[in-house]
């Protein structure tokens, strides 16, 4: 997967050179660059914002060097298949477990991280009428506001990256965690390792009775029992199969 990154402060992504992202590059699963976004102004200044028609607080960042910046990143219109635009934004559709599977199936991402109060949305609007992406999303990590996107794209990315194959050394760990497909939506239940005492407290006898049918049942119930107590919008959304116990004769 290629995934190109354009924003204001490249350093932001620096994180992305380390542990399992870092790893991955090093292995050619993950082909990241990051782009300046003022290589593609022209001013002295490098001026990349200006205040926003129609008045109001803060700066609003201006359409050109995003349109230069997308047309040198992407292919001409009929010249192969452009990337997928992500542009994070407060304002974007809600990011999740099942966006990040779908956003790992892209063979090339390109995120566009915006600063200030935002992009000039002509910027979103050319870009998906011009042939160059694959397709534009505008998404959200949640019901709050951050200073630019590249925050958000360290999330997506790691997200994203760690369900390519080979990036995750063991496969059966993303199987398990809260929010994959296979947990039913339900969140993921305690976890416990050694010692089995540790200040007075001791581990689950059920985990150290090496009865596999019991386990699963206790994670199962544990995972419900954290589900609606967190998170009470999931349990309305429940598969039924997250309550079928049936499944636990292990
Ligand atoms: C500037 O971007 C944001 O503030 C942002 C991006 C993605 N998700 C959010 N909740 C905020």
């Amino acid at each position: 997967m290629r995934v190109d990154v354009v924003t204001i402060f490249p350093d932001y992504l620096a994180p992305l050179g380390l542990s399992l992202i870092g790893r991955a590059r090093e292995a050619g699963l993950l082909d990241l660059r990051v782009h300046d976004l003022r290589d593609w102004t022209h001013d002295r200044h490098r001026t990349v914002d200006d205040t926003p028609y129609g008045g109001g607080a803060g700066m609003v960042m201006r359409p050109e060097p995003w349109g230069e910046a997308l047309d040198a990143l992407t292919p001409a219109p009929g010249g192969g298949a452009g990337p997928r635009l992500v542009v994070p934004t407060p304002a974007g559709r809600r990011f999740d477990q099942a966006m990040a599977h779908e956003l790992a199936a892209e063979p090339w991402l390109l995120f566009a991280c915006g600063r200030y109060e935002g992009i000039d949305a002509r910027v979103v609007e050319e870009a998906a009428g011009s042939g160059r992406v694959s397709r534009v999303d505008e998404v959200s990590l949640g019901d709050y506001v951050l200073n630019g996107g590249e925050v958000a794209v360290l999330a997506v990315v790691e997200a994203v990256a760690r369900l390519l194959p080979g990036v995750v050394g063991n496969a059966e760990s993303l199987v398990e965690e809260s929010h994959a497909a296979s947990r039913h939506g339900l969140l993921e239940h305690p976890v416990y390792t050694k010692p089995a005492a540790w200040r007075g407290r001791e581990v689950p006898p059920v985990l150290l009775s090496g009865d596999h049918g019991a386990v699963a049942r206790w994670r199962r119930d544990e995972a419900l029992r954290r589900t609606a107590a967190r998170r009470p919008d999931l349990v309305a959304r429940l598969d039924p199969a997250a309550l079928d116990r049936r499944d636990l004769a292990v």
